[in-house]
């Protein structure tokens, strides 16, 4: 079987399409036929997805680009990369840290205006450059929310460049937190940050609780003079908000992933056209992990990596492997298993996950007759409780 994976956008590293191999087909085509997506941050909150889409990969972090709930009740599996863009995520917030405590925006901006010779712009600068004296991130505190992937990094290499970090995150996975230095300080009370520190950067998804984060009630409690940084997602600045600090000399300094009219020609905020991901080595990290999920998922059954169904990793050594996305629902493993023993087929294997409103079931059958394999997917497929039959062929 040879799987149609389409690329959605332009952007995607086709180095690290060569993870998937023989068996698989890039962009041959169309996108109702696809088994599989491979993208980055483009919008399909408007998609209406075919009934042949398996999955989706997401070659980066953040998935609010995709409707994932749509996804599982339509049985989609969505992928991304956790980690892939960290490190390009941490060295340009490291670097744009300190590009806004040198003032280098508005002293470039000053220097451009200078005319003349070499030497009549070499006294004006030495007359001039005072007004753009900075300050040393050494010895500073800088306040995190969010410590997975990128925050765990941040805090970690900030603590190296001699800051006192704090960092404050409710739901902090226990991998990070072994990797976090024990210099960092994890404080309870998100106010501890807008009170304490003098940068605040924020590394966590756009969720209920994030939107709005860098608001007027969080910004009330910062100290006068604080750089603030915002490189997870747009929706999580109140704009107005930040023109109200900048203007009444609380934000020296903001740098932001996301562009808005409202920003622009602004000394005091500096903004990249969502960079943050955009190295060679973040791509290609990033596409290979979304293409080794997908082939893995496609190829053997096996989860990793989902942001909407749980991990799921099971040897296969069976004829036939049927794998089930089915409703979270009691009874559902019992009404399967009767139905397999109606076809008097034996079991090698049995793994159900749950994770929210749905599970997933890889059925793993000591049967080697296609037709009763065949008969079994038809009953299934005539089950109100499951939303998608794959069968995968050892
Ligand atoms: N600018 C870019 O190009 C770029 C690149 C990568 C990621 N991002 C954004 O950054 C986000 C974080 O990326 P990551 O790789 O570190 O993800 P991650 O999943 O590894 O880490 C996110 C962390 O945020 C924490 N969190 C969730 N809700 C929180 C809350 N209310 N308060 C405090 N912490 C909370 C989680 O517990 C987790 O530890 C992504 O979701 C994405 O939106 C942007
Ligand atoms: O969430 C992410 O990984 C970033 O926002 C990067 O998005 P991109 O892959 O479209 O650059």
């Amino acid at each position: 079987m040879v799987y149609q994976i389409k690329t959605i956008g332009n952007n995607i590293d086709q180095k690290g399409l060569s993870e998937l191999g023989d068996q698989f087909a890039i962009d041959q085509v169309t996108e109702e036929k696809a088994h599989a997506f491979l993208c980055r941050a483009q919008n399909f909150h408007t998609y209406k997805f075919s009934e042949n889409l398996l999955a989706i990969g997401r070659a980066g972090a953040g998935f609010n680009n995709i409707p994932v709930e749509q996804c599982s009740s339509q049985g989609i599996v969505v992928f991304n990369a956790p980690g892939g863009n960290a490190n390009a995520v941490k060295e340009l917030v490291l670097a744009m840290m300190i590009f806004g405590s040198r003032n280098l925006k508005p002293a470039n901006k000053w220097l451009s205006e200078q005319l003349g010779s070499d030497q009549a712009i070499d006294l004006a600068v030495e007359k001039g450059k005072k007004a753009f004296s900075g300050s040393e991130i050494a010895g500073k505190t800088i306040g995190i929310i969010g410590l997975g992937n990128i925050g765990s990094r941040v805090a970690n290499d900030a603590e190296k460049l001699g800051m006192k970090v704090i960092g404050y995150d409710p739901y902090i996975a226990v991998e990070r937190a072994w990797e976090i230095s024990s210099h960092v300080k994890r404080v309870t009370q998100l106010s501890d940050i807008f009170e304490q520190a003098d940068y605040i950067t924020i590394h966590t998804p756009l969720t209920k609780e994030t939107r709005g984060m860098y608001g007027a009630e969080n910004f009330a409690k910062m100290k006068k003079g604080v750089v603030v940084l915002n490189f997870a997602r747009d929706e999580i600045t109140d704009k107005d908000a930040v023109l109200e600090y900048i203007n009444n000399g609380t934000i020296q300094h903001f740098a932001t992933d996301f562009g808005s009219e409202k920003f622009y020609h602004q000394d005091a905020i500096f903004v990249t056209p969502h960079l943050g991901g955009s190295t060679a080595e973040a791509s290609l990290n990033c596409t290979r992990m979304a293409a080794n999920s997908l082939k893995r998922y496609l190829m053997t059954g096996e989860i990793i990596n989902s942001v909407n169904f749980p991990r799921v990793v099971q040897e296969l050594n069976s004829p036939y492997r049927i794998t089930l996305i089915n409703k979270n629902v009691p009874n559902v493993v019992a009404n399967i298993a009767a139905l397999v023993s109606e076809q008097s087929i034996n079991i090698a294997n049995i793994v159900n996950r749950g994770q929210g409103e749905f599970a997933y079931t890889l059925l793993d059958l000591d049967e080697s007759n296609a037709d009763k394999i065949d008969a079994l997917v038809d009953q299934f497929k005539a089950n109100e409780n499951i939303v998608r039959v794959r069968v995968i062929q050892r």
